[in-house]
């Protein structure tokens, strides 16, 4: 791959999210798209935090066909999802955190909703901390093709925006290009350990 700088940017992303420690172990997948038809992710079961240029595998965004036979992200389904039902979506994050981990179990219903943080305005398009930002929330599946077909019904029914989590599992989310996507990562990471914090501290 010779000179795509958003490779670049997205490899810098991963070594960020792996001296956060939002991808422990293998855990954590991440994509950039590179034109309509292609992205690139990265392969499955490699430490994210130490990726390089060389762990990104091409694939079709209409049938996540790998062109190469090598073997990209066990949740290649969720990023080509993302690139189908997004047209204007660059890049894709994927992140095992703790705090996404534990509130997305303690959230029995089917969105985690964030309202009255003035960190919701690190997400596009929100302007004040009064809205109220739903994050879709999925039981986790083995069955990849399944949670496909779960996300993809619901997004045809509303909105879903930023990103959504896999309850027990962790967070997708996305953005118009790598730094949107981080900026997406970092402020719903904040907004979900704010939200944790507040539900441990309100329980007493
Ligand atoms: C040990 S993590 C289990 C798989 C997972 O959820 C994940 O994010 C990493 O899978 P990949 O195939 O992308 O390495
Ligand atoms: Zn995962």
């Amino acid at each position: 791959m010779i000179d795509f700088l958003p490779l670049d940017q997205l490899v810098a992303a991963c070594h960020w999210i792996g001296a956060k420690g939002w991808a422990p172990a293998t855990g954590g997948n991440m994509s950039v798209r590179q034109d309509a038809r292609y992205c690139l992710l990265s392969e499955s079961g490699k430490d994210k935090g130490s990726l390089t240029r060389d762990d990104f595998i091409q694939v079709e965004i209409a049938t996540s066909h790998v062109p190469s036979g090598r073997k990209p992200s066990a949740e290649t389904g969720l990023h080509t999802l993302i690139y189908r039902l997004f047209p204007e979506a660059g890049a894709v994050l994927h992140t095992h955190t703790v705090n996404s981990t534990v509130l997305s179990r303690v959230e029995k219903g089917n969105a985690l909703l964030l309202s009255g943080y003035e960190m919701q305005k690190t997400l596009a398009g929100q302007q004040t901390h009064i809205n109220t930002v739903p994050i879709a929330l999925f039981e986790n599946h083995q069955d990849i093709a399944a949670l496909v077909s779960r996300i993809e019904s619901y997004a045809r029914e509303q909105p879903l925006n930023y990103g959504f989590l896999l309850r027990g599992h962790g967070l997708t989310c996305w953005g118009r290009d790598v730094s949107e996507a981080r900026r997406h990562l970092e402020g719903l990471e904040f907004l979900f350990e704010c939200e944790l914090q507040r539900r441990l501290l309100e329980a007493k």
